[in-house]
């Protein structure tokens, strides 16, 4: 298959994790005689710096000719320390959601059994935990009318849906929850918010075609006690923008890290594979990141276009990675792995096995640090 790329690396630990992605893809490539041809293009923080703006026209271009976009992550503390920047990197990435219609965000969280153990929560809460969350993207109180006064001392930020927005992506949780393990809990603030409670509505009323899913219905605040005091109850979970953003991160201390979890953000025309995490600035330039969001998301990439094999050499290599702890400092406090290690061990996998990693980089298994 010939795939057309696009890559947008951004700010931060964006550029070192996807430089992983795509050997990772390098490797799927060579191994099943795929043609990837990547187009890169700027967003965020960079983007600004080049041009003044943080999606300039030529990214977008880019981005609407590729089939599919591999998007690292954007922000830096100088616009972190300045809420008076009218100008600011995580603009890029709103408006390349909102231009490409992509309203569902998919965000899957799984447990290895090799970092039952590495979590913050007991192993016997969060063995077994597999769900997904299915996040509005493109619409809620990131999108509505926003505004702060001229004296600067009231602002306020406007939260709107309309049933086409949450009908679409509804029926795509649903769906997804057909194939699964036939449960969706719809996660809003119903008992407070319009908006959630047109989302109850909706939900209760589309929840008629998919007789064989279970709907259930949580208010945020006990979803986010739920998620960490019985994760295992899960199978999707809808909701809207700022509940899925909150949640997600969340969620990841199950995984055990951040650094895990992978997404992908789909509308009618376009995708794009982004990792949950942002751009970690502590780490930037340390070669210290978990590259694993990024190559998982560019596993989410290839199942997106019905490559599964490939997909799933690229799980089996990252499972492999935990397995022999060939991980970053986020899952291995003693015997760490860098960025660059964990990127070249799992290609290496792909295409022959452990055995040439360890070669290459005269390891013995798990007793070095090569960071
Ligand atoms: N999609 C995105 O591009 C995105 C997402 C979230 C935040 N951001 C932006 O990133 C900047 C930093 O925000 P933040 O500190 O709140 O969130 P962050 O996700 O960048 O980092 C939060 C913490 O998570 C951990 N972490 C994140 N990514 C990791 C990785 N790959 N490997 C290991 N550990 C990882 C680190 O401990 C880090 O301190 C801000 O400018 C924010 O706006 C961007
Ligand atoms: C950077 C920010 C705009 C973004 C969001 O809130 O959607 C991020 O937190 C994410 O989860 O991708
Ligand atoms: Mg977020």
């Amino acid at each position: 298959m010939n795939l057309k790329i696009a890559l947008l690396p951004g700010d931060g630990i964006g550029p070192e994790v996807i430089q992983q992605a795509i050997k990772v893809l390098d490797a799927v490539a060579e191994k099943y005689k795929h043609t990837f041809e990547y187009k890169k293009a700027s967003v965020g923080a960079i983007a600004i710096d080049e041009t003044g703006d943080p999606l300039p026209d030529k990214t977008l271009k880019i981005c609407a000719e590729s089939d599919a976009i591999l998007f690292g992550a954007i922000g830096d503390p100088k616009y972190d320390n300045n809420p008076s920047a009218k100008v600011r990197p995580e603009q890029g990435l709103l408006k390349l959601r909102k231009s490409l219609g992509l309203f569902a965000n998919i965000r899957p969280l799984t447990t290895y059994d090799d970092l039952i153990h590495k979590s913050n929560l007991k192993p016997e809460v969060i063995r077994g935990t597999n769900f997904v969350i299915y996040r509005e993207l493109t619409s809620g109180i990131y999108f509505g009318k926003k505004e702060l006064s001229e004296d600067g001392k009231e602002a306020f930020d406007t939260c709107k849906y309309t049933i086409e927005e949450i009908d679409r992506i509804t029926h795509l949780a649903f769906k997804a929850a057909q194939v699964r393990r036939k449960k969706l809990t719809l996660v809003d603030k119903s008992n407070v918010l319009e908006t959630s409670r047109l989302w109850r509505k909706r939900v209760a009323e589309i929840s008629k075609s998919y007789s064989n899913v279970l709907v259930d219905y949580l208010f945020v605040d006990n979803a986010a006690m739920q998620l960490i005091l019985n994760p295992t109850q899960f199978d999707v979970i809808l909701t809207e923008n700022m509940f899925g953003d909150i949640l997600s991160d969340e969620a990841s201390v199950i995984s055990g890290s951040i650094g895990l979890l992978a997404s992908a953000s789909i509308g009618t025309n376009s995708a794009m594979f982004e990792p949950i995490h942002g751009s970690f600035p502590q780490a930037k330039g340390k070669n210290i990141a978990n590259p694993l969001a990024a190559i998982l998301s560019a596993a989410m990439l290839l199942d997106h276009f019905e490559l599964y094999d490939e997909a799933e050499d690229i799980r089996i290599a990252v499972e492999k990675s935990i397995e022999l702890n060939i991980t970053t400092p986020d899952l291995n406090s003693t015997n760490h792995f860098s960025t660059t290690n964990v990127g070249n061990f799992l290609s290496d996998f792909i295409l022959d096995d452990e055995n040439t990693f360890y070669n290459k980089n005269n390891i013995d298994l798990g007793q070095s640090t090569i960071i």
